[in-house]
């Protein structure tokens, strides 16, 4: 999802996971496939100062690599100090899972979806405190989903996210005396073109009708909660999780429909 809004965050540095884009500051989006970071680098340009790093969130080596001499190497927390000369932002996007019941996930799946989604924000947020954070303050902005009633035909990530969420809230107070906020953001359901590649149905398709709204969310609507909580604006707000869902949580359908019910 792109995050996006010019003049705001001037002379800030941001280190986004998962292909964000530019938040009219200094940028680096760190994802695993090189090719589409260059493309998206190349799109996002004009809107400013953006560079790509290669960093599969789970590896811990990618994360956090040493040389022989004990220097810092390419990890992506560290060509970002060193590109921009600091960091002020951390946006935890990066994420994926499929769809499946629980009897069905092998546990290959599981610990796929599990260190991407949970172990993946575990690794970048300390190594970003550790390198950062913990001198200089800064803000950490997790991207979960809509988990609360339970993601039964997703359970991995449900529990990933909500672990996610509680991460958020141990951070906020364990990091809050060193001008650090960790916040999270929900999204509803956005159109997400790897998600339709990649799912055996259609997701979107199917959700559009259940959700109050009658629509989709778009990338923008969230990053504009992204961009509020990163702002001064969201001084005060710490360990909190924003719904960006038009009311899809408190309404919509699960994907398991239990025959013969009806949506809450
Ligand atoms: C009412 C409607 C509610 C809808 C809500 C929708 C809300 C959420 C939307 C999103 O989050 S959209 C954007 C997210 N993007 C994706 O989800 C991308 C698609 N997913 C993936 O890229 C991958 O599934 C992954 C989970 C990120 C794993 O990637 P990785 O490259 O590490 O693993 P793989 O080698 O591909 O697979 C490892 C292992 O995982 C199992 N597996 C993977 N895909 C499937 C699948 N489609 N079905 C069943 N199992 C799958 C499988 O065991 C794989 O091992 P092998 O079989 O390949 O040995
Ligand atoms: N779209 C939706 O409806 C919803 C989305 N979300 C979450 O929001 C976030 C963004 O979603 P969206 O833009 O729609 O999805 P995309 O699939 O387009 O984006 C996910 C991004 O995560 C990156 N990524 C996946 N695994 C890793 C990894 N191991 N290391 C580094 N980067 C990784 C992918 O890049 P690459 O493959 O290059 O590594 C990709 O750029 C995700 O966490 C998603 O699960 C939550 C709720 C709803």
């Amino acid at each position: 999802m792109s995050v996006f809004r010019p003049g705001l965050f001037t002379g800030r540095v941001a280190l986004v996971t998962g292909g964000g884009s530019g938040i009219g500051c200094q940028v680096s989006i760190a994802s695993r496939n090189l090719e589409r970071l260059d493309k998206a680098v190349e799109e996002l340009r004009p809107r400013g100062d953006i560079q790509a790093v290669q960093c599969n969130i789970r590896n811990e080596e990618d994360v956090r690599s040493y040389d022989w001499l004990f220097m810092w190497t390419s990890a992506a927390v560290t060509s970002t100090l060193k590109t921009f000369g600091r960091l002020d932002y951390l946006v935890n996007n990066g994420g994926g899972q499929f769809p499946a019941l629980s009897e069905d996930i092998t546990l290959k799946g599981w610990k796929a979806v599990i260190e991407t989604n949970l172990t993946g924000t575990f690794l970048m947020t300390r190594e970003v405190y550790r390198q950062h954070f913990e001198e200089h303050g800064g803000v950490v902005i997790n991207i979960v989903a809509d988990m609360f009633r339970g993601f039964p035909m997703m359970s991995h990530t449900g529990a990933a996210r909500a672990a996610v969420e509680n991460l958020t809230k141990s951070w906020a107070t364990e990091w809050a005396e060193n001008g650090v906020r960790v916040n999270a953001v929900a999204p509803g359901i956005v159109f997400s073109p790897s998600a339709r590649d990649n799912y055996s149905f259609d997701v979107f398709s199917e959700a559009r009708s259940e959700i109050p709204a009658k629509r989709l969310g778009t990338p923008e609507e969230v990053s504009s909660a992204v961009c509020f909580l990163l702002s001064p604006g969201a001084s005060f707000i710490n360990g909190a999780t924003l719904r960006v869902d038009a009311g899809g949580s408190l309404y919509s359908k699960l994907m398991k429909v239990i025959p013969g019910s009806k949506p809450p």
